[in-house]
């Protein structure tokens, strides 16, 4: 396939892939939502995924961050059924306290960003790059704010519509499609803006960081958790190199950055700084437990059906389960090889932290100054 053979993720080809599933709300299990696919298109959308990471002219680091919407986009058409199942609403890391689940762990970790944004009730505030939402429902909970969130994928925009009305949230929240290098905002539309694990996805840190400043109001609050290699990252080291590669492939990622980049250019944006921190080495009362430790565990979890899915031998049950669904006709063809790239994005996750090459909550805090 080449590059005018990918297939753009319109949201004509979204509405036609996940016919069957958005517009059923029950279709909560993975295998009701497999089945709901269109078995054509998602097979296109897996190679169209895979190409970025074959021998093809697609596959080097400029074709990807040139066409990173086609990547990410394509990513998460793919991977948000798999994330709602064996993650839940909210994608995102956490460092955990003992005894505290992962849903806990993941609300406090996003408690830590809105009071970082300093947001409070009645704000407007922006969620850059918001997923199916989970991260702006809590946000309202939280704070009472209005969030606004934007994604550009038409699937996750429609997953969050659906738990907005399931919350009665509607009139709290808007969801909106667009870039975030290119934002659909007015200058200085909002009190505050965050990102959880969202802008790594962008091809130049910069330009979402300018974006994130121009439609802040001056004197407004912006927060993000940042996917970056760190300071031990080497790139002569072959490890070090596949390690990040497959972090990349895996998350659906053009190219990761390191602190120091994701640094400057929250600086270049226009922001001042008052926290860059790397919370992955913060081991304050109730940071016992690693980030990762969810993906690092060996043993069946028995945890729910969500835990036994994030465990190592749930993995293992999920690819073959899918590979038996495919072959039966049940999920399209292509679906198992969505699972696998998931896998490598755990492997290569858990491999990153322990190495200390990576984290993905480079916490940034800055402010529009007031003029
Ligand atoms: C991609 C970015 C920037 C953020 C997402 C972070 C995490 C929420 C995901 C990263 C790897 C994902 C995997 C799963 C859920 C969501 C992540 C942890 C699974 C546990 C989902 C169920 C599959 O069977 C296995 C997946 C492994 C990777």
């Amino acid at each position: 396939m080449s590059k005018n053979q990918l297939l753009e993720p319109t949201p004509e080809l979204s509405k036609a892939l996940h016919a069957n599933v958005v517009s059923d709300q029950s279709a909560s299990s993975l295998v009701n939502r497999l089945r709901g696919k269109n078995k054509d298109l998602q097979t296109k959308s897996v190679d169209t995924y895979q190409q970025f990471w074959k021998n093809s002219e697609n596959n080097n680091e400029k074709s990807r961050t040139n066409m990173y919407k086609t990547l990410t986009n394509t990513y998460y058409n793919l991977a948000t059924d798999f994330y709602e199942y064996g993650w839940g609403e909210s994608f995102h890391f956490a460092r955990k306290s003992i005894g505290e689940t992962l849903r806990e762990s993941i609300r406090r970790h996003e408690h830590i960003l809105f009071s970082s944004a300093r947001i409070a009730p009645g704000m407007k505030v922006l969620d850059v790059g918001c997923g199916v939402g989970g991260p702006a429902r809590e946000c309202i909970r939280f704070t009472g704010a209005h969030v606004t969130g934007l994604n550009n994928n038409d699937y996750q925009i429609q997953r969050a519509n659906i738990y907005a009305a399931k919350h009665k949230q509607e009139n709290y929240s808007t969801f909106v499609k667009g870039d975030f290098m290119d934002m659909p905002f007015e200058d200085n539309s909002f009190d505050a803006v965050y990102a959880i694990e969202a802008t790594c996805h962008a091809p130049v840190l910069k330009g979402v960081y300018s974006q994130m400043y121009r439609v802040l109001k001056p004197g407004g609050y912006f927060a993000i958790y940042e996917w970056c290699l760190t300071d031990k990252y080497d790139d002569n080291n072959e490890l070090h190199r596949k390690l990040a590669l497959d972090i990349e492939h895996g998350d659906g990622i053009a190219k990761l950055f390191s602190t120091q980049v994701a640094l400057q250019a929250a600086k270049d944006a226009g922001f001042e700084i008052e926290v860059a921190t790397d919370l992955a080495h913060e081991t304050t009362i109730g940071n016992e437990i690693p980030w990762y430790a969810d993906l690092d565990v060996g043993m069946i979890n028995f945890n729910g059906l969500q835990g036994f899915a994030r465990s190592q031998v749930g993995r293992i049950f999920t690819t073959n389960a899918v590979k038996l669904l495919e072959k039966v006709g049940i999920a399209p063809a292509g679906t198992y090889q969505v699972q696998e790239v998931l896998a490598t994005a755990a492997d290569s996750l858990v491999g990153g932290a322990k190495k200390e090459i990576f984290t993905p909550m480079y916490l940034i805090v800055g402010r529009k100054p007031m003029n």
